[in-house]
């Protein structure tokens, strides 16, 4: 292995068991440190994602064309084609609440309207996806302080919403060494749940400044904290900057879930998650301020970094 890449090693959390202190505090340390990590038990058998797999390979098989009547030109908009991101990446986005309706809009155009297996997928990834968006922000209040997931949780975080993102990267087939299939970015999400195939290729960057390969592991998700969070919580969880490498030449699919506040939300961490005596990182904003703000600093260069929340609402001292 090059010697400026390493493996990093981050805590597993079993979420279908109570948060155990041990847990707590390894989990509070990883979010401060890498601001990723694990998950078990989260419920979604193996069985429904080869089928995922296989309905977003077919999607992916289309013609450009096909898939361009749901590109950035046209109303429904659910589909990034290449070079916009990166040569290398596409995508198509599901919006939720209702993930079947917004699956369906793009499979009817994709597909044609007689089928719903495609819909009926995502629905229930979705679904789970929100489940478990909800607890994971529950588990991250809990490591920040005592019962915070029962002060907080309602009157900040009770009208959050998710989107996923279904993921192709299709690198060179003359690949040489490595090529970003997506460049380094933070996520605007509060968290954000990863399913890489067992390609790989995700790294985050140390405080400083290595690329660290977070490695697929079976039946295990991906947890990382987004900008939303970072900035609610005072930078005790820390929104890392992450990419993906593209090291031999196959296709990897990824699923990223985002979990976000509403658009109006302003954003202002409580007194008591900031702490006595620490000083407040942020300035309040609303939310769809700074997605606004990432849109327009990067045009063209899709969530690249440069322009994040510490740009938009940092105490200037
Ligand atoms: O493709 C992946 O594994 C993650 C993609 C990602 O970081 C993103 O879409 O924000
Ligand atoms: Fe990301």
């Amino acid at each position: 292995m090059p010697d400026q890449c390493h493996s990093v090693e981050l805590p597993i959390l079993d979420i279908s068991r109570p948060l155990e202190p041990s847990a707590r505090a390894s989990l509070a340390e990883a979010c401060k440190k890498w601001g990723f990590f694990h998950i078990t038990g989260h419920g979604i058998s193996k069985g429904l994602y080869n089928k995922l797999y296989s309905l977003s390979q077919q999607l992916f098989n289309l013609p450009s064309e096909t898939k361009l009547e749901l590109g950035p030109s046209s109303s429904i908009k659910t589909y990034t084609p290449h070079f916009i991101a990166s040569p290398f990446f596409e995508c198509l986005r599901v919006f939720g609440p209702n993930f079947f309706a917004s699956a369906q809009s793009s499979a009817n155009t994709l597909f044609g309207q007689q089928s719903f297996e495609f819909s009926e997928a995502l629905q229930e990834y979705g679904s789970k996806m929100t489940e478990l968006s909800k607890r994971i922000v529950e588990i991250l209040l809990m490591s920040l302080g005592e019962d915070f997931d029962k002060k907080y949780y309602e009157s900040e975080f009770e009208n959050c919403h998710g989107y996923l993102r279904i993921v192709n990267y299709t690198p060179p087939k003359s690949l040489v060494d490595e090529v970003e299939g997506l460049g380094m970015h933070t996520d605007m999400s509060c968290v954000t749940i990863v399913y890489q195939d067992e390609v790989g290729g995700l790294q985050v960057k140390s405080k400083e400044g290595k690329w660290m390969d977070i490695s697929p592991c079976e039946e295990t998700l991906v947890v990382n904290i987004g900008d939303m969070l970072q900035a609610w919580s005072n930078d005790k969880l820390r929104s890392s900057e992450h990419r993906i490498v593209l090291k031999k030449p196959v296709k990897r699919l990824s699923l990223a879930f985002f979990w976000c506040f509403e658009d109006e939300k302003v954003i202002l961490a409580p007194n008591e998650v900031v702490g006595e005596g620490i000083l407040r990182i942020y300035e309040p904003f609303v939310c769809s301020d700074y997605l606004k703000f990432r849109e327009s600093s990067e045009r063209g260069k899709f969530e690249k970094v440069g322009f994040t929340v510490k740009d938009f609402a940092g105490v200037s001292l």
